[in-house]
C-alpha cells in the first residue's frame, strides 16, 4: 500500500502528520475496496475459471467418451475419464458374460436334447440339434418349397439324426454319422442338399449322392425327386446307358446318383466333370469302403478335387476302419451316432429257430407260410443260387412269391421291386443285393433262411423290417455250422432289447466276418 500512495501522490507535498486521521481513514477504504475489487476479481475469476472448467471439462468429458470409444485416454490422470473408462470396460465385460451365460444356456438346452433323443456327438463346436422342422427356416432360411414338400409328405417332426445331421451339414460342416436301419437317414442328408445348392445351375455337377447298388441309388433319387418338386433342380440317375454313352458336359445336372461303379465307368470316359461337386454324400459307406469297391470309391473322392467340398458318410453300422478313413478324409468332420453304434433295430422283435438241416428250413419256412403268412415278407439267401433254388421250391406253393438277385435283367429286377411295394408280391426271396437301405414299406416278416454272414449283414437285413418308428419281426434260421455265430446274434439281439434264453449268452462268442459254409442244395425232390 505504501507504494501505491506514494505512487499516488508523487510530486505533492503532503502533511501526513496533520492528515494522518484522514489518511488512515482513506487508506482503510482503499484497502476495503482494493480487498473487495479482489473479492469481485476473485469471485469473477471464480466464476469465469469455473466457466473454463465447466467448459473445459465439458469438452473433457465428450473427449473422453471418445477416446473411451476408441479404446484410448489421453486425460490418463482424470478421475472423472477413469471412471467412464472403468464403466465402459463394465459394460463389455457385462456383454460378454452375458453372451457366456447365453451360451452355456444354449449348451444346456443342446445337451437335454440330445439326452432326449439319444444323439452322441464329437467334434469341435458342433451346431445345435434341431428342435422341430420350423427352425430349418428360422436358422437356415430353409426354402419355403421344402418346408411345404416335408408338411405333404407327412414329415411333422424330425427323426434324432435329422436333427443333429441336418444342421452340422447346413452349417458347412463334413460329416460321419451312424444311425439304425430306416431312421430317416436319407432325408438327414438330402434336405441339407436342397438348402445349400439353393436354385438349379447349369454350371457342372454340384452334387453326387453314391449308393452301393442300383436298387437303392433308383430309391433315392425318387426321394430327392420327391423332396424337390416345385423346384427344377436336375436330378439325374446313373444308369448303364448314361455311363457308357453320355457326356456329362452336354446336360446341366445339379444333384448326380450312381453306383461307385457306373461313376468310375464316367469318369474314366472321361465324360463327367466332378471338379465342381460341393456335396459328396457316401450312403451305405461301410459297404462302400469294403475292399471290393474301394477303388471305385477313391477315384470318385479324387475327382471331386473342389477344395471347399462338404462330405458326408452314412450308415447304421460305423466299423472302426471306416471311422479311421472318415477321420483321413475330412476336416474338422463331426461324428453324431444315434443310440449306440452298430445297433440291430430296437422296433423288430428278434427270433432264432434251430432247424437242422437244410430240408429242416424248408420244412420250417412251409410250416410257417402255412400257419401264418403275414405279408410282405423278405427272405434272405446268402446266394443268387440258393435263391434261385428256393424260388423253385416256393413258385409252385400257393403263396406270390418272386425273387431278386444280380443275375436278373434291370428290367427284371426293378419290377420284382416294384411288384413287392405294390404288394402284388407277398414273399420276395433275396440275395444282401436289396439288404441296404432298401425302405419297402410296411415289411412284417424278415426271415434270415441262410444265417447272416456278418454282423453288419444281421443289422441291415433285419432292418428291412419295423422301419420309421413301425414294429416288425425277424426269424433267423440256424444249422449247425452257424453255431459257432449264435453268440454274435445273441449279442446283437439282447442289446436291441429282445430276451435272449441264457444258454445263448453263456457260448463264446468268435469273430464272424464273410461265414458263408458251403450248403446242402434246397430240394424236396429226391436225388436221381
Ligand atoms: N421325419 C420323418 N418322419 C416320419 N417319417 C420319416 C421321417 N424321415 C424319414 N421318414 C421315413 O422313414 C423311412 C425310412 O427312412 P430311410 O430310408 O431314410 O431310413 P434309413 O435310416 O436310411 O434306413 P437304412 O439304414 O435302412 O438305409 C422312410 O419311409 C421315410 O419316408
Amino acid at each position: 500500500m505504501a507504494n501505491d500512495s506514494s505512487f499516488l501522490f508523487s510530486g505533492i507535498r503532503f502533511d501526513r502528520k496533520k492528515f494522518g486521521a484522514d489518511i488512515a481513514r482513506f487508506q482503510k477504504k482503499v484497502s476495503d475496496a482494493d480487498s473487495d475489487s479482489a473479492k469481485i476479481s476473485s469471485a469473477v475469476e471464480e466464476e469465469s475459471e469455473k466457466t473454463r472448467e465447466t467448459a473445459s471439462t465439458k469438452k473433457r468429458k465428450r473427449k473422453g467418451t471418445k477416446e473411451a470409444v476408441e479404446g484410448f485416454s489421453v486425460f490418463r490422470n482424470s478421475t472423472y475419464v477413469a471412471q467412464s473408462n472403468d464403466e465402459v470396460r463394465a459394460d463389455e465385460e457385462s456383454v460378454e458374460l452375458n453372451k457366456k451365460k447365453e451360451h452355456n444356456r444354449q449348451l444346456e438346452r443342446d445337451a437335454i436334447l440330445r439326452k432326449k433323443h439319444n444323439l452322441h456327438v464329437s467334434g469341435y463346436n458342433v451346431p445345435s440339434p434341431l428342435q422341430s422342422f420350423d427352425e430349418l427356416k428360422s436358422r437356415y432360411n430353409c426354402p419355403s418349397f421344402l418346408l411345404r414338400n416335408l408338411k405333404e409328405l407327412g414329415f411333422k417332426e424330425p427323426t434324432p439324426i435329422q436333427r443333429q445331421a441336418m444342421p452340422v451339414l447346413l452349417h458347412g460342416r463334413e460329416c460321419f454319422a451312424c444311425a439304425p436301419t430306416g431312421s430317416g437317414k436319407t432325408l438327414a442328408f438330402v434336405c441339407p442338399m436342397l438348402v445349400k445348392l439353393k436354385d438349379p445351375e447349369k454350371d457342372g455337377i454340384r452334387a453326387v449322392i453314391l449308393c452301393p447298388t442300383r436298387e437303392l441309388t433308383a430309391q433315392t433319387y425318387r426321394e430327392c425327386k420327391k423332396l424337390s418338386k416345385r423346384k427344377k433342380f436336375r436330378i439325374k440317375l446313373m444308369t448303364k446307358h448314361l455311363s457308357r454313352n453320355a457326356d456329362f458336359s452336354k446336360f446341366p445336372c445339379d444333384i448326380l446318383i450312381s453306383t461307385p461303379l457306373r461313376l468310375r465307368l464316367a469318369i474314366k470316359r472321361k465324360k463327367v466333370d466332378l471338379s465342381r461337386v460341393e456335396y459328396l454324400v457316401l450312403d451305405e459307406s461301410d459297404k462302400l469302403f469294403e475292399p471290393e469297391l474301394f477303388k471305385q470309391i477313391d477315384s470318385v473322392i479324387k475327382a471331386c478335387s473342389n477344395p471347399s467340398i462338404i462330405r458326408s458318410l452314412f450308415s447304421a453300422t460305423l466299423p472302426d476302419f471306416v471311422e479311421e478313413r472318415a477321420r483321413e478324409l475330412m476336416h474338422d468332420a463331426v461324428r453324431v451316432i444315434v443310440g449306440r453304434k452298430n445297433m440291430a433295430s430296437e422296433t423288430v422283435k428278434q427270433k432264432l429257430i434251430f432247424t437242422g438241416s437244410e430240408e429242416g428250413k424248408l420244412l420250417a419256412i412251409r410250416q410257417s407260410f402255412a400257419e401264418s403268412l403275414n405279408p410282405p415278407v423278405l427272405v434272405f439267401l446268402q446266394s443268387k443260387e440258393r435263391a434261385k433254388e428256393l424260388y423253385g421250391e416256393l413258385a409252385f406253393d400257393s403263396i406270390r412269391v418272386d425273387v431278386i438277385h444280380s443275375d436278373l435283367t434291370q428290367e427284371q429286377r426293378e419290377n420284382a421291386v416294384d411288384n413287392f411295394r405294390a404288394g402284388k408280391t407277398w414273399v420276395l426271396i433275396a440275395t444282401d443285393v436289396v439288404a441296404r437301405g432298401m425302405d419297402f414299406k410296411g415289411v412284417n416278416c424278415v426271415i434270415n433262411y441262410d444265417f447272416p454272414d456278418s454282423a453288419a449283414a444281421y443289422v441291415h437285413r433285419i432292418g428291412r423290417s419295423g422301419r420309421a418308428g413301425r414294429t416288425g419281426e425277424a426269424i433267423t434260421f440256424y444249422t449247425e455250422e452257424d453255431i459257432p455265430f449264435l453268440k454274435n446274434v445273441a449279442n446283437l439281439m439282447a442289446a436291441s432289447g429282445c430276451e435272449v434264453p441264457s444258454w445263448l449268452m453263456e457260448l463264446r462268442k468268435k469273430k464272424w466276418k464273410k461265414h458263408r459254409p458251403k450248403r446242402e442244395s434246397i430240394s424236396t425232390k429226391p436225388d436221381l
